[in-house]
């Protein structure tokens, strides 16, 4: 395997509950990556599909079709992309979008590949555009024109690329241009993981890193990994050392539940950003609807923080609503926080969302 840059979408961001890799997620996830497709778990039409596409590839002896991945952190991407490789036994090459600025630092990957390799493309959307244009050429005829020279005497030498299968991994699979999008034979969109699934990964996880966990253990880290495979992977290490320190090192439910306590991450995987966002929301603006830059305040945080980290997972949850008025809490965050709505439904508010609204 060839590394060219570290694949992470967006910055980690410190939380437990955060999607983006951290530094220590980056030194375990290796050990903890499933190594074929049988053992990746859950997003089964996802799985069959493209184990047709490459069973069928490996039949008539060719490399497989470029394959698209979309989805948001920590869902498995990268893993797949290796997965990939490792069944069509090929080589992979792993970069990033942001670390190819200049069509030419496309061109010196691409001229450097085997035939049958494997190109892990990170953050695809987040390419250069002249890379972009380079790399439609290369998808389509396995060619590229590098450009010699400048102004009118610039020439366009071609070079004949050996086969290889691009995988494209992005969080926004809309940010990319349909002429992109199209060149790609084979797209799979990866939804979060339901609570059975984590369960699984929680259990295999625990196997590889020699925990010893009960069913019901898996299953409260499970309810509290937002849908996500490293947020569960990430909960469990931080279970694992509390069992080992207070207690006899075995993961039961009790004792999950009481080590995500120490961390502040409540049976629903909410955070301590998360329930000051929702309790600000219900407590000081009655439900809201309040303006972000309102709430952004009454927190003590930035508006893009709140905008950006917190809301997403608690619009997901359905806890929130974001309006054109401004943001609305629904009844389950009333319920969630164990708090009785004011008379008339809950979502009256104090009116600032309209001075304030975005
Ligand atoms: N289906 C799965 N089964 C078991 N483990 C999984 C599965 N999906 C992801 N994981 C684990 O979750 C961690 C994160 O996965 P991965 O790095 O592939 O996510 P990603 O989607 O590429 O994230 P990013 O967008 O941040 O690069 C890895 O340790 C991997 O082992």
């Amino acid at each position: 395997m060839n590394w060219d840059s570290t694949p992470t979408d967006t910055a980690a961001d410190g939380r437990l509950v955060g999607a983006a890799a951290d530094g220590e997620d980056q030194a375990v996830e290796a050990a903890l990556r499933p190594k074929s497709l049988a053992e990746f778990v859950g997003q089964e039409r996802v799985r069959e599909q493209l184990d047709l596409v490459l069973k069928a590839a490996r039949q008539r002896g060719a490399t497989a079709d470029h394959v698209l991945l979309s989805g948001a952190p920590g869902l498995g991407k990268t893993t797949l992309s290796m997965i990939i490789a490792s069944e069509m036994e090929a080589p992979i090459r792993i970069t990033s979008g942001p670390a190819i600025q200049h069509a030419g630092d496309l061109a010196a990957i691409l001229s450097s590949l085997q035939e049958g390799e494997v190109l892990f493309l990170d953050e695809i959307h987040r390419m250069s555009r002249p890379a972009e244009e380079m790399l439609y050429m290369a998808m389509e005829d396995f060619r590229v024109d590098v450009i010699v020279g400048k102004g009118p005497g610039a020439t366009a030498i071609p070079l004949e690329l050996p086969p290889f299968t691009l995988v494209g991994a992005t969080t926004r699979a809309g940010l990319l241009p349909p002429p992109l999008r199209d060149r790609f034979g084979f797209t799979a969109h990866m939804e979060f993981y339901g609570p059975a699934e984590l369960e699984r990964v929680i259990s295999r996880s625990a196997e590889l890193l020699d925990v010893t966990i009960e069913a019901d253990g898996a299953g409260e880290i499970a309810g509290r990994s937002r849908g996500t495979p490293r947020i569960a992977n990430r909960l469990l290490r931080r279970v694992r050392d509390y069992a080992q320190v207070k207690a006899d090192g075995i993961v039961t439910r009790e004792i999950a539940a009481a080590a995500l306590k120490v961390y502040e991450v409540d049976g629903r995987g909410l955070d301590r950003l998360d329930r000051a966002v929702l309790e600000a929301l219900l407590k000081l603006f009655g439900g809201g609807p309040v303006g972000l830059s309102t709430l952004a305040v009454a927190v003590g945080e930035e508006r893009e923080t709140v905008e950006e980290v917190a809301e997403p997972f608690l619009v997901r949850e359905g806890l929130l609503a974001r309006t054109p008025r401004g943001r609305v809490a629904t009844p389950a965050a009333w319920a969630h926080l164990g708090l009785t709505p004011p008379q008339g439904g809950g979502t009256g508010g104090t009116g600032q969302g309209d001075l304030f609204s975005t």
